[in-house]
């Protein structure tokens, strides 16, 4: 079997759990395995969605997240599953208890693959290492645990029937307490999920010009992203930077306003369906991987985008 492990906010699945689920049918092909899903929960969480998608799908609910019992719910569903590989999207989260869920089956543990296949009965795979300066290639024979980066992989279609829903028991496990939690304010979609994503480079000049690229996401219901530049000049947070060491991101719509288009941005952006670009220099690389480009100054050209905009919803 190939364990998925289905990633959600507690109303719907995250666009990662999609691409892990596509990534677990191609290596059930491969091993003439089937599929089925873990979704793990702090209360609510989207069983009728998920059973869409496989045909078992266990569920457990564990309270407050902590590691280890992430960690204990997967390794129950593999007992029952008799996992040959377990896929789960790459996230914060996944880095905790995906080495664990690696050790206690003595797995290879393939973490942020950009891609994988099977060959020869084993399990290749690619992902970026040494601090994201080379793409490497990896194997590992089965078990193997593996996290896939998100946005780089097709979304998975739903099945057209229900799987059956199993109950897990989850055995007590030695785990942190959770005492209290103070939830961070979300503004607006997130970057990885936003199916609009505004970034803006060097070009805006300054952290006050981010006001009007926030105004245009807002508008167009999108997530603002910035280059490395940006975030290394303290203009932006890194949890905003698009790129080769910051976030993939697979939008409908990118527009990249006062950014040059260097490999290590392209990297983090080139699948987005249609990419806007506004550079004041017509030789900057992001026009050869623009969908439509604007030569012209982001100060002139952003606010007639942005009152564009406001014509359009009005
Ligand atoms: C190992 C490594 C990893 C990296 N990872 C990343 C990464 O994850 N993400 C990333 O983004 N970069 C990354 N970089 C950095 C990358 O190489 C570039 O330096 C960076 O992307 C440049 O950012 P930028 O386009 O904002 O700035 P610049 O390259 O300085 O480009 C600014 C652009 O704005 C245009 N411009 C200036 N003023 C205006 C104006 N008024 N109106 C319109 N256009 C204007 C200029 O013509 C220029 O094209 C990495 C580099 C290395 C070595």
């Amino acid at each position: 079997m190939i364990l998925v492990v289905l990633d959600h906010d507690g109303n719907k699945l995250r666009k990662a759990s999609l691409e892990a689920l596509t990534r677990a049918r191609k290596l059930s092909e491969a091993l003439g395995e089937g599929v089925a899903g873990v979704l793990l929960a702090e209360g609510q969480a989207p069983v009728e969605e998920a059973r869409g998608y496989v045909e078992t799908l266990y569920v457990a609910e564990l309270g407050p997240y902590t590691a280890e019992k992430w960690a204990a719910g997967i390794l129950e569903a593999a007992k029952k599953a008799g996992v040959k590989a377990i896929v789960a999207p790459s996230s914060r989260q996944s880095r905790t208890y995906m080495g664990r869920v690696a050790y206690a089956l003595r797995a290879g543990l393939l973490e942020d693959t950009l891609e994988s296949w099977v060959e020869g009965g084993e399990v290749y795979a690619t992902r970026y290492a040494y601090l994201n300066r080379v793409t490497q290639k990896v194997k590992t024979a089965p078990p193997v645990v593996l996290t896939v980066k998100p946005n780089t992989t097709p979304l998975a279609e739903p099945l057209g029937q229900a799987g059956q829903v199993v109950a897990l028991p989850i055995p007590p496990v030695p785990t942190v307490e959770v005492l209290e939690r103070v939830q961070e304010e979300k503004k607006g979609v997130s970057l990885t999920e936003a199916d609009v994503v505004v970034t803006g480079g060097r070009g805006m000049g300054g952290p006050e010009a981010f006001k009007q690229v926030e105004e245009l996401a807002a508008l167009l219901g999108g997530a603002v992203g910035a280059t490395r530049a940006v975030v290394d000049a303290g203009w932006r947070p890194y949890s905003e930077q698009v790129g080769q060491t910051g976030k993939t991101v697979q939008p409908s719509l990118y527009i990249a306003l006062g950014v040059s288009g260097a490999v290590q941005h392209l990297a983090g952006m080139n699948k987005s369906k249609y990419i806007v670009a506004v550079n004041k220099d017509p030789e900057a690389p992001i026009f050869k991987h623009a969908d439509y480009g604007i030569v012209g100054d982001v100060h002139q050209v952003l606010p007639a985008l942005i009152e564009a905009v406001k014509k359009l919803k009005d």
